[in-house]
């Protein structure tokens, strides 16, 4: 669904991600988690082009981004849901017109606009919410408008930038339950960025382990926790689930 070929990042001359390459399986929900900088965010960006390349090539079911006009990345990026940390809601603009406004910039046909916005508002539980300004949510409640405004396109890809670092536990839960039925119920592939192995576990098929702007492993997770393929990989992710332990 998503194949990244010797991707590479700079910024001001730093590297970020250094010539990466990773498949993201369709239908999987595929978290990538590492240390603080260590590129897991730019990582994200870089699969919607939200950044540019400087190196290696980005397909997204089928089509290498990288290779787009502006034009065509506008379209290709329809498919491309992403929500963010801090939900990224428009302050001045309701709840419903938040959503609507993805599908008025995707030109979505204006006659079935409001039925869509609907649709998703309902999916994540907070039609009865449509009037209501970001600032008379909870953290919660904004992510799953978030949530709704990245789904209203019908995308095949959900891009999450630590969806419920912002979120108490409980909150927290709650929206993993969301994106994984998002995953389950309409088949959408999911790339969750975390720094918690505990998020980690508690949805994903695989995880790749980032370090330093390198791929470290990529692992298949069971429901008991993470199946290693070596020794060191498996002392890092014992050390990460310490440190989510700790968090908690
Ligand atoms: N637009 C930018 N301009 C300059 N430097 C950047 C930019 N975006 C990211 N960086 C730098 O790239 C490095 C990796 O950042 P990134 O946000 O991808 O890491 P991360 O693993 O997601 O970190 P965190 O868990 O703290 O969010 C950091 O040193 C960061 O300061």
């Amino acid at each position: 669904m998503i194949s990244l070929h010797k991707v590479s990042k700079s910024f001001t001359g730093v590297p970020v991600i250094q010539s990466i390459s990773l498949s993201i399986a369709r239908g999987y929900i595929h978290g990538i988690i590492g240390a603080s900088g260590a590129g897991k965010s730019t990582l994200l960006r870089l699969m919607n082009l939200l950044e540019t390349p400087d190196a290696g090539t980005v397909e997204v079911n089928g089509q290498n981004l990288t290779a787009l006009n502006s034009k065509q990345l506008r379209e290709a990026r329809k498919s491309i849901g992403m929500i963010f940390q801090h939900f990224n809601l428009i302050a001045n603009k309701t709840v419903y017109e938040n959503v609507a406004v993805a599908l008025e910039l995707a030109k979505y046909p204006k006659d079935n606009c409001r039925k869509r916005a609907m649709e998703c508002l309902q999916f994540v539980g907070l039609e009865s919410f449509q009037a209501k300004y970001p600032a008379q949510l909870s953290g919660g409640q904004k992510q799953r408008v978030a949530i709704a405004r990245a789904l209203a396109n019908h995308p095949h890809v959900l891009l999450c930038d630590e969806p419920t670092s912002s979120l108490d536990p409980h909150t927290s839960a709650e929206i993993l339950t969301v994106l994984a039925d998002i995953n389950q119920r309409l088949g959408v592939t999911i790339v969750l960025v975390s720094h918690e192995m505990e998020v980690i576990k508690s949805i994903c098929n695989r995880v790749t382990v980032l370090t330093e702007g390198t791929v470290h492993e990529t692992l298949d997770i069971v429901p008991k926790g993470i199946q290693a393929t070596d020794r060191s990989a498996n002392h890092f992710v014992q050390q990460l689930m310490r440190d989510g332990d700790q968090d908690a």
